[in-house]
């Protein structure tokens, strides 16, 4: 294994709801490369300054008379992933759209890259930035569908991707399966478990494609969500996991391996969990709680932070 083998993670924003300057986005680089791809947009600026704060970006070297907040979002993100077009998906995209650099790739699946296009770049509802539309078209950025279960590169990085559509109530979400050399790292979008989802098996197929890579441990990591604390019935999840059902979607993992032993250890990051308005309600702390009580298969769980640098050797 190559030393330089592995991801790095930003987390630019980590919650499921509510506080708009902290909405799920991650930046991901393979630890050879400069520049990222962003998996989902809902909180972007914001979150590369608190980035910064918290020393991230570090071979930031001053280029182009821009701030170092603008030298990220210009020059170091080639591309963005979105899952689906949910607001607190791509919310931060669109406010950083009027000053990013172009022409970059967003990718996403055909029916999300058209909600992105007919619901937002649409000159009424924000500017048309992309490269279909009405006129003009921008063109700043370049919707690129992505074909389920077909790979795709990352120009300007030495990643690849493939996607894979999850169940997200009344839409479909994604998951992407990123690449770089023989490393693996899954992101996956909002998803409700399978057991929920009226007869379909999203996760369970995906769980039999990563089950080879964690046998051989070239899955460094995923990352995925727990909405809501347990305690939440399950009418009123919307297409979420709790941490009973990720626990549970993670034993179909453990099955579909062939047993525990190769996820001790695993990389588990856990985001899109929704705060709460409730006085005293702490549902970051029960995730936490709940997801290490019942954590059988000997996971590493990670709650990241906005902010975060995230290694994943
Ligand atoms: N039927 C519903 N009733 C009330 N709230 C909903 C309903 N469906 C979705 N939502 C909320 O709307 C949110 C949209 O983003 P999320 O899927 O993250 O989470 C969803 C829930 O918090």
């Amino acid at each position: 294994v190559p030393k330089d083998a592995g991801f790095e993670l930003v987390a630019l924003g980590v919650e499921g709801g509510l506080d708009e300057g902290n909405l799920s986005s991650y930046l991901i680089r393979a630890k050879a490369d400069t520049r990222y791809l962003a998996l989902d947009a809902g909180t972007v600026l914001p979150g590369i300054a608190q980035a910064l704060r918290q020393g991230a970006f570090a071979d930031l070297r001053p280029a182009d008379g821009l701030t170092p907040q603008g030298q990220v979002l210009r020059n170091l993100i080639a591309g963005t992933f979105i899952s689906h077009a949910h607001l607190d998906h791509v919310g931060g995209l669109l406010v950083a759209a009027t000053d990013d650099a172009g022409r970059k790739p967003i990718y996403g699946l055909a029916p999300t890259l058209e909600t992105l296009s007919a619901d937002y770049f649409n000159w009424q509802a924000w500017p048309n930035f992309a490269d279909r539309g009405p006129a003009p078209a921008l063109g700043r950025y370049v919707l690129t569908d992505v074909v389920p279960g077909q790979w795709f590169d990352v120009p300007g990085t030495s990643l690849s991707a493939c996607a894979y559509p999850l169940w997200h109530d009344r839409l479909t979400s994604t998951m992407l399966l990123v690449r770089s050399g023989d490393a693996y790292f899954a992101y996956f979008g909002d998803t409700g478990p399978d057991a929920l989802s009226g007869g379909q098996h999203r996760l369970a197929d995906i769980w039999r494609v990563l089950a080879p890579l964690v046998r051989r441990h070239a899955l460094k990591g995923l990352l995925i969500e727990a909405s809501f604390p347990d305690d939440v019935p399950d009418a009123q999840l919307f297409g979420h996991l709790t941490p009973a059902w990720l626990l549970r979607e993670l034993d179909a993992l453990a099955a579909a391996t062939g047993g525990t032993a190769p996820l001790k250890g695993l990389p588990v990051l856990v985001g899109h969990i929704k705060p709460s308005l409730v006085q005293g309600r702490d549902p970051r702390a029960l995730v936490k709680t709940e997801l290490e009580a019942g954590n059988r298969q000997g996971v590493a769980f990670v709650l990241p932070v906005q902010g975060q640098v995230l290694r994943l050797p």
